[in-house]
């Protein structure tokens, strides 16, 4: 290989590597044959670090998923097949494939490696316990079949573990300095989808499943779903790397400029849409910050992508983060199995909490301020557990990741990282200030789609009850 050769594939390595936790190689060891490139969390061919760097330096690139027994089924698993399936369309547009098998990650993993003789495996770094420990196994069993297994960044903006406090730890407990950091942070520079991806030929693709062991039907054909703001936001959208391109763009030309303003009007529905790609990694969350930040108006979105990364980090110190409180807490939690169920169900009385729980099993979605009005209400009002909502965030959202999920519950819980951990939603209040005229509680709670705006967040008030709707569970606190 020739002076001119290598050095743009040096220079390629460094960049990768600025995010990467390996240091640049040396120019003896640029170029493989065969790298598995282990698709996870990352399902896209734009700026995806682990499949770039493969197609820059291996002569025979294989995309590889695996369709393990523990994948999300529900609405969630309907949207991975349509990232899979758009992911397989993708790469072999550009000349590949992706290869499905169906068994155990690492296992399957090895096998293949053992199959092709392959070099090496990459993947991107994840951060939740299981995948830390699955990349602790597969590492394990790479070195034992003499096959190079790495990581790379991708899941994140900024990799976790990369800021740590100027006073000491090893992650950000509180939000505000971190933001300080990340915001003035230098970014690995974003990645174009490769130009190619060549093959080995003549390999098995390995048939995408049609449906997940429990997966429930879409009540919506979600490439009917439109941006909300304009629109609405009922269905489900379809998942994969094309239809979050396409929200993105939407997004950064007709409603970033309108996200400080409207993020919060629970009815007018004017946020991004783009968690459940966020979390399935269709789209680079370094992407859409480097866009959004050139768009006027972009900062208060961009914070917003900032918690995220900073769950992640947390999560990444302290991957338990779904299961034990981050924050001791010395109270026991109550426990009320008919209160939970009628949380879960929409039931409570409280006509706010009632719309948001019904919107998650409806959409598979819930507008954040409704995720926090209904958190608090279950921690604080009801005083069950956290965890009980965490599970029942986790297994109906599209959206639902460990990272961002279970922070923000011990963030309501009080045993998270907020700095005020005693805080309270008065959902009465919130629901007044957010659905001032009621829309969101009409759209979601039919029995009370009659009421006038003045009433419909304390139909209690009214001189005889709502047909069909449930008595408050808890005295309601005063608006
Ligand atoms: C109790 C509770 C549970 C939650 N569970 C999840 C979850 O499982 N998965 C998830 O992605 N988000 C979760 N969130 C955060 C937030 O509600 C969603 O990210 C947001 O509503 C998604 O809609 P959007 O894409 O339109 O957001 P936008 O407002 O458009 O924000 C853009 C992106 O920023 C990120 N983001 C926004 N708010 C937060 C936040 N508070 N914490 C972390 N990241 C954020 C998301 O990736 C989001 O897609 C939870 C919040 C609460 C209060």
């Amino acid at each position: 290989m020739g002076r001119s050769e290598i050095l743009p594939r040096i220079l390629f390595r460094m960049a990768i590597a600025a995010g990467c936790n390996r240091s640049p190689p040396a120019a003896e060891d640029v170029g493989v044959d065969t790298v598995i490139v282990l698709f996870n969390r990352d399902l896209r061919v734009h700026d995806h670090p682990a499949l770039a760097a493969a197609c820059q330096e291996a002569r025979r690139v294989v995309p590889f998923f695996v369709v393990e027994p523990g994948l999300p089924s529900g609405r969630r698993g309907g949207f991975l097949l349509d990232c899979l399936t758009d992911l397989r369309a993708s790469l072999r547009r550009l000349g590949g494939d992706l290869i499905v098998r169906q068994g155990e990650v690492v296992a399957e993993t090895v096998r293949l490696a053992g199959e092709l003789s392959a070099d090496a495996v990459w993947a991107s770094a994840d951060v939740s316990e299981y995948a830390r420990s699955r990349e602790k196994r597969l590492a394990a069993e790479c070195k034992r079949i003499h096959t190079e297994f790495r990581t790379f960044p991708g899941v994140t903006v900024v990799p976790p573990g990369e800021l740590t406090p100027n006073g000491g730890g090893d992650h950000y407990r509180v939000f505000t300095p971190y933001w300080r950091v990340w915001s003035s942070t230098r970014r690995r520079p974003l990645l174009p989808a490769p130009a190619r991806v060549v093959t080995v030929p003549g390999l098995e693709p390995g048939r995408i499943p049609s449906s997940f062991p429990g997966m429930r039907i879409r009540p919506v054909d979600g490439s009917q779903a439109s941006l909300n703001g304009h629109g609405g936001s009922r269905g489900v959208p379809a998942g994969g790397e094309t239809a979050a391109r396409e929200r993105l763009e939407t997004w950064l030309r007709l409603c970033v400029a309108d996200y400080d303003d409207g993020h919060d009007d629970m009815a007018g529905d004017r946020t991004s849409k783009l968690s459940a790609y966020l979390r399935f990694g269709c789209v680079s969350p370094l992407e859409v910050v480097t866009r959004a930040e050139a768009e006027a108006g972009g900062e208060p979105f961009v914070r917003q992508l900032c918690w995220r990364d900073f769950y992640h980090q947390v999560t990444f110190a302290f991957p338990q983060i779904n299961r034990v409180d981050y924050r001791p807490r010395k109270e026991e939690w109550r426990e009320d199995k008919d209160a939970l169920d009628a949380w879960r169900e929409g039931q409570t009385g409280i006509p706010i909490v009632d719309a948001g729980m019904r919107q998650l099993k409806s959409e598979g979605w819930m507008h954040n301020r409704a995720r926090m009005i209904v958190a608090s209400y279950l921690v604080r009002h009801l005083r069950l557990d956290w965890r009980a909502g965490v599970e029942h965030f986790f297994d109906y959202l599209l959206d639902g990741d460990i990272a961002n999920n279970s922070g923000n519950w011990q963030w309501v819980a009080g045993t998270g990282n907020d700095t005020r951990p005693n805080r309270v939603l008065n959902p009465i209040r919130q629901a007044k200030r957010f659905d001032p005229e009621g829309d969101y509680v009409r759209r979601y709670v039919p029995e009370l789609s009659h009421l006038p705006d003045r009433a419909v967040h304390e139909p209690w008030k009214l001189p005889s009850p709502i047909k069909n709707y449930p008595k408050p569970l808890t005295t309601p606190p005063a608006a």
